[in-house]
């Protein structure tokens, strides 16, 4: 009895100690404000003014965060950082960096730092960046713990290929801190999947996560959009209104195709990056804030980088980790595993009893496609062929692979064509635009795509009206021979609105009338 009352005591002190906070910091008057500040917040805090002093208490004690400066007498805080990812511990760091020190900011960020401060410390900063370090929201509520919390955007990134598991592993490392990631890849191979999934494994997953299509807000919307107004900034603003960033604040921010923001405006995102506050359009005083930042583009940022139309330091502090994921052809073992757990929700979302199999076949033929339009593309096939199919098996003619070029198949059906215009089977030489453009008049009483032949209530709505948008844009790319401007000001877009529907619908246009001098 008494040997078990030591026990739950020595698990009790243990639990206690968890919750603990190192500070290590060699001047004394800091030292002590930190540990005044962070007292006051209510936590248990522990002082060193050494990397070495810090590591014996680390060797007989846990802590749930060490705050670290990044300059000590003996060794650097690099060193402590380092010496407690190799040990596996699970403290998490913060190091405190010298102004303008980007640089020792960033690498921290990629040896697994959680956060950094930057010196002369706001305290306002140092209580928010430990609150997020520590588990919870505006210094209240501590949040579930990481482990507890299931991701089902995890759970839905499916793949068994080495590149597969090395990004989910991946997801799970980075999701421990607040370091920006960048996720790179082909349209369509999953970056918002991932980015959802870092959310949701992170500790903020209860918190907002606020996805932002960069290329799809007007240029001279942006800085509203994203920071919020005033009433009365300009005209129409009638009231206050929060920007992405406050709404994401505690949460993430997940910046969908960050290559395509204007330069202007990735002068302001560097800023507030920087700063972690915010200042509203007609706004005087700024707001702190803290929000997790995961970006995401299929071009290479590095050669928007060296060809002047991307900044090097916002690329910098954007790319602190790096996430690849990569284009479906690259990963063929995956697309049976794929096939089936999208057949599966598929079926599930169209509400069928039972889920459509392939057949071997039809598993060989996808798995010898090259989908340029990755995992949407397979997505959308098998939407297709079980809109389209009559059979509990999908065949390889259901596919609709035979004849189609690469790059056909990426386009589901044109909701203005019916099934037999020949959407898959166009000839070779002729492009994706031309060959949807060439499809036969609508009939009427067309059936709309994806509809399941039992309803005529569409079974995805989003991608009906995605269907609905194609037809019209390739209809007006038609009349304005391909002039992508032109076009979209037949339908009251701005040439980065029409580039990016049309990047987001697949309607590739390589053939379109160069019209890039008007961006
Ligand atoms: N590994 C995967 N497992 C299951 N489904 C996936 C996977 N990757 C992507 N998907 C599905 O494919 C579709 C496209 O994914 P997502 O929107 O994340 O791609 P993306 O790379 O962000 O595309 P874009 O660059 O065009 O915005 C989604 O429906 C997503 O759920």
């Amino acid at each position: 009895m008494r040997a078990r009352l030591q026990r739950l005591e020595e698990a009790m002190t243990d639990i206690s100690r968890a919750d603990a906070i190192l500070v290590v910091d060699d001047e004394p008057d800091l030292l002590t404000l930190y540990e005044l500040t962070l007292l006051r917040e209510g936590y248990t805090v522990e002082t060193a003014g050494s990397v070495q002093e810090a590591w014996r208490q680390l060797q007989t004690r846990r802590f749930k965060l060490v705050i670290t400066d990044m300059r000590l007498p003996d060794e650097s805080g690099m060193v402590l950082l380092r010496r407690l990812e190799e040990a596996g511990r699970a403290e998490r760091v913060i190091v405190v960096t010298a102004y303008g020190s980007a640089e020792n900011a960033v690498s921290a960020l990629k040896a697994g730092a959680f956060d950094y401060l930057t010196k002369p410390v706001d305290l306002r900063q140092l209580r928010g960046v430990v609150s997020a370090a520590m588990g919870r929201k505006s210094g209240q509520t501590p949040a579930p713990a990481a482990t507890a919390v299931r991701s089902i955007a995890l759970d839905r990134l499916v793949g068994a290929s080495q590149a597969m598991c090395q990004v989910r592993s991946l997801v799970q490392k980075v999701a421990r801190s607040m370091a920006p990631v960048l996720v790179h890849g082909e349209s369509g191979t999953g970056k918002e999947l991932v980015a959802r999934a870092i959310h949701e494994v992170s500790v903020r997953a209860t918190l907002p996560f606020i996805a932002v299509n960069c290329g799809a807000i007007p240029e001279n919307l942006l800085e509203a959009e994203f920071f919020g107004y005033r009433r009365g900034a300009f005209t129409g603003a009638q009231e206050d209104r929060e920007g992405f960033f406050q709404a994401a604040n505690h949460g993430t921010l997940f910046l969908d195709e960050i290559g395509d923001l204007p330069l202007t405006m990735q002068a302001k995102l560097l800023r507030v990056i920087q700063e972690r506050a915010v200042r509203p359009v007609g706004a005087v005083m700024e707001m702190p804030l803290n929000v997790r930042i995961v970006s995401a583009t299929h071009r290479d940022l590095a050669v928007e980088v060296a060809a002047g139309r991307f900044r090097q330091d916002l690329f910098y502090r954007l790319n602190v980790i790096a996430i690849t994921v990569p284009a479906l052809r690259e990963r063929r073992d995956d697309v049976p595993l794929l096939a089936a757990a999208l057949l599966a929700r598929l079926a599930q979302e169209a509400g069928l009893g039972m889920v459509p199999a392939l057949s071997p076949p039809a598993q060989e033929a996808l798995k010898a496609y090259d989908f340029p339009g990755n995992v949407r593309e397979l997505e959308n096939m098998l939407m297709r062929a079980m809109a389209l199919g009559d059979h509990a098996v999908i065949e390889v003619a259901d596919l609709g692979l035979d004849e189609a070029e690469p790059g056909a198949a990426e386009l589901p059906l044109d909701p203005l064509s019916t099934p037999q215009a020949g959407l898959w089977v166009l000839p070779p030489e002729e492009d994706v635009v031309a060959r949807l453009i060439a499809s036969p008049p609508v009939p009427a009483a067309a059936e709309p795509a994806f509809a399941t032949r039992a309803d005529s209530l569409p079974c995805n709505l989003e991608r009906y009206l995605d269907d609905v948008e194609r037809g019209i844009l390739v209809r007006a790319l038609q009349e304005h021979g391909f002039n992508r401007t032109a076009a979209g000001q037949r339908l009251g877009l701005t040439l980065r609105q029409m580039r990016y529907r049309m990047a987001r619908l697949g309607i590739t246009a390589d053939d379109c009338v160069d019209d890039t001098h008007d961006l």
